[in-house]
């Protein structure tokens, strides 16, 4: 049995407006560390891989699990832009939800807990509490209890600063404020998109650093949140991830990865470069820094390798056509802007390999489901796992 947690609201923030969806191949064992933070919230589970496999979850979740024969039956031929035997298949749950907030959240993450200093012996240490189900409460060096979903929906709640870079950090936290020299024009900030957490013990780096670098744990706890600047694109992270679904949800596109594609682990980093884009034209806040979670499983290296390789020269002509991209005036809602930019990687993108046209058509059918699923009110068939 589990004891002591971190601090818990007594009524848990948006209770009612988030879904936490989470997308697995393994036994959901990690949720009785998350139970006190996680179990007055519904789960949306995307089952990956063979359909036919049972995935065990925990007594006492609310939660709608989802396996590949769901979406097929839900989206019919439009399931063909979810992938498949990659983690990118997280963003059918984001399109099937009907709450206005999104946590997702990998499998092999944990609550943090535990004193930095001996993070190095921690690591296994606190794997070897996880196994006998004894967990520390989560607390940030300062001793200050923890509660990683809470911090996410208070950066999501408070407005962001892209315009104006704030030298103190998040001026709407406790005990910080706009800095001398601040414009007073913009410190009303703008609304919040996007809550990207960070990751101790095994750091979210590609397979080359991964590579030359096998027992580098990250160690570093940063008790910050930053806005990251308009015209700033940043590599998001898929592990530990908030966002608000009315206003960014069709952009949250994980793209076309895993099974049949020539290349993996570049969903969440697609969907960021393209969120970013639309963030900025929409005047949309994206926030990085806290919440940390403890990332437990270092996947395997030369696995990821192949899994990345053409993403990592690909980039070098993404990242540009990112930094360059512009939407027009006429785009005034996610789903243009969106549209546009498909259009835009099928014109630029698609020169440099045949499966950029494929990722276009991908993104154009994204917005189909979505709208479909989304705007029709279309009532989506209840899957396995019990009613809401
Ligand atoms: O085929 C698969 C593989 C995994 N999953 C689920 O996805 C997450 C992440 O899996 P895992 O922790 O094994 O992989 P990492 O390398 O640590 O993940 C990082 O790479 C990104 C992949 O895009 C991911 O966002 C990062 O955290 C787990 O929940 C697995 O169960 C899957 O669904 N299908
Ligand atoms: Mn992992």
């Amino acid at each position: 049995m589990a004891e002591g947690y971190g601090s818990i609201p007594s009524t848990p923030l948006l209770k009612d407006e988030l879904d936490i969806v989470i997308p697995t191949i393994r036994n959901l064992d990690f949720l009785e560390m998350w139970r006190p933070f996680f179990q007055p919230y519904h789960l949306i589970i995307v089952q990956d891989g063979d359909p036919s496999k049972t995935i065990k979850v925990p007594e006492g979740f609310d939660y709608e699990l989802y396996n590949r024969n769901d979406i097929n039956r839900i989206l019919g031929p439009k399931a063909s832009c979810i992938s498949f035997k990659d983690s990118a298949c997280r963003c059918f749950g984001y399109m099937i939800s009907k709450k206005k907030y999104i946590f997702t959240i990998d499998d092999d993450c944990f609550v943090w807990v535990g004193d930095l200093g001996e993070a190095g012996i921690f690591a296994g240490f606190a794997d070897l509490l996880l196994d006998v189900g004894i967990y520390l409460v989560a607390k940030d060096p300062s001793g200050k209890q923890i509660n990683a979903l809470e911090q996410h929906i208070k950066n999501l709640l408070a407005p962001s600063t892209p315009f104006f870079f704030n030298t103190l950090y998040d001026p709407f936290r406790e005990g910080a404020d706009f800095v001398r020299g601040y414009p007073f024009s913009l410190r009303e900030g703008v609304t919040t998109a996007v809550s990207h957490g960070l990751w101790l013990n095994i750091p979210d780096y590609d397979a080359p650093t991964q590579l030359v670098k096998p027992h580098e744990r990250n160690t570093r706890y940063v008790d910050a949140v930053l806005t990251v600047p308009k015209g700033t694109l940043f590599p998001m992270c898929g592990m530990n991830l908030a966002f608000n679904r009315e206003l960014i949800g069709p952009a949250m596109y994980f793209g076309l990865m895993g099974d049949g594609q020539p290349i993996g682990r570049y969903d969440d980093m697609w969907a960021g470069w393209c969120t970013k884009v639309i963030c900025d034209h929409l005047g949309l806040g994206v926030k990085t820094g806290l919440p940390y979670i403890w990332h437990s499983k270092a996947s395997n290296p030369f696995v990821n390798l192949k899994k990345e390789y053409n993403g990592i020269f690909w980039q070098e002509e993404l990242i540009p056509f990112f930094q360059s991209a512009v939407l027009s005036k006429d785009c005034t809602t996610v789903q243009k802007c969106y549209i546009e930019l498909s259009k835009q990687v099928r014109e630029k993108l698609g020169k440099i390999d045949p499966y950029f046209n494929k990722l276009a058509d991908a993104m154009v059918t994204w917005i189909e489901a979505w709208d479909e699923l989304n705007h029709s009110g279309a009532a989506a068939e209840k899957p396995n796992g019990p009613a809401k």
